[in-house]
């Protein structure tokens, strides 16, 4: 499949660029993001993938996280995609919580959504195709996200650990099918089936996983105005504790929700996925 560059910037030694392409799982034009590292000039590199929360596009974490300097120093190639397919003749709605921006990273069967919100194939099969056969990776990515974008960076690990080193999450809705934000786009994406809203929550993933466990760190700033009633990441940590599973929740005092928390602790994301990684 074929790229078309949009913008690209030197940024700490490495490029900052901006792609479009046709994709044939959400059926419409995509953005992405991607910082490559200056180590990229001469080497296979592995890949952090980034996916951002409810309102989003590719460029929010680009623009606003200051991860370009961490990921140059540690020899990350990042990648954002965009939260949701977009365009004109994609179904929309007018709030904030569904429709484009709001993707929720999973695969639609509902209509009018089915067509084109199929955001769970996009990120874990043709966006991985995509980037490995069009620069130079060496096959081996990590995920991290912020808010609908944590929830979609710990769902898709749990999904899919053969893909996966390690998940990392910024303020994460991690109980979507128990919440109002997801209990909302699960009905309208994917009906009134409690199964199918399991398969995308990952307290019930966490719980019922079988495989080889895999590291998992989640900050949450304690002036987060969502904390209480959409995110509740203690949730997840209480099931972890019960399963013996490498995941640390840092409570980081006075933060909120915005990008400027992303920004405190971006570094220590990076650095935790490089172990993996290396
Ligand atoms: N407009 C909404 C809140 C929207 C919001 O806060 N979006 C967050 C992600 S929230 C969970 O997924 C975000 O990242 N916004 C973009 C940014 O650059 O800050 C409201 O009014 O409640």
């Amino acid at each position: 499949m074929s790229l078309t560059e949009l913008e690209s910037h030197i940024s700490f030694g490495g490029e900052q660029k901006r792609f479009k392409h046709a994709s044939l799982t959400l059926n419409c034009e995509m953005n992405f993001s991607i910082y490559l590292p200056p180590q990229y000039k001469t080497q296979a590199l592995p890949v952090l993938y980034w996916l951002s929360g409810l309102t989003c596009t590719d460029e929010n974490f680009t623009t606003k996280a200051g991860a370009q300097a961490y990921a140059a120093e540690l020899g990350l190639i990042l990648v954002m995609p965009d939260t949701s397919p977009r365009g004109e003749q994609i179904a929309n709605d007018d709030a904030y919580d569904l429709g484009q921006g709001a993707g929720f990273y999973i695969n639609a069967t509902e209509q009018p959504w089915q067509k084109n919100y199929q955001m769970f194939d996009y990120i874990s099969v043709e966006l991985i195709d995509l980037i490995d056969n069009n620069f130079n990776t060496n096959g081996k990515q990590s995920i991290a996200g912020h808010s609908m974008g944590g929830h979609g960076a710990l769902m898709l690990a749990l999904r899919h650990p053969d893909l996966y080193y390690s998940a990392s999450a910024f303020a994460p809705i991690v109980n979507p099918s128990q919440v109002p934000w997801g209990q909302k786009a699960f009905r309208h994406y994917l009906g009134n089936d409690p199964q199918a809203w399991q398969t995308y929550d990952s307290c019930f993933l966490l719980e019922h996983y079988q495989a080889e466990p895999f590291p998992i760190l989640i900050d949450q700033g304690t002036a987060d105005n969502f904390m209480p009633e959409q995110l509740q990441p203690e949730a997840l940590e209480k099931i972890a504790k019960n399963r013996n599973w490498p995941l640390t929740l840092r409570l980081q005092q006075g933060y909120d929700h915005s990008y400027y928390f992303i920004a405190s602790f971006i570094e220590n994301h990076l650095a935790f996925h490089k172990q993996y990684l290396s």
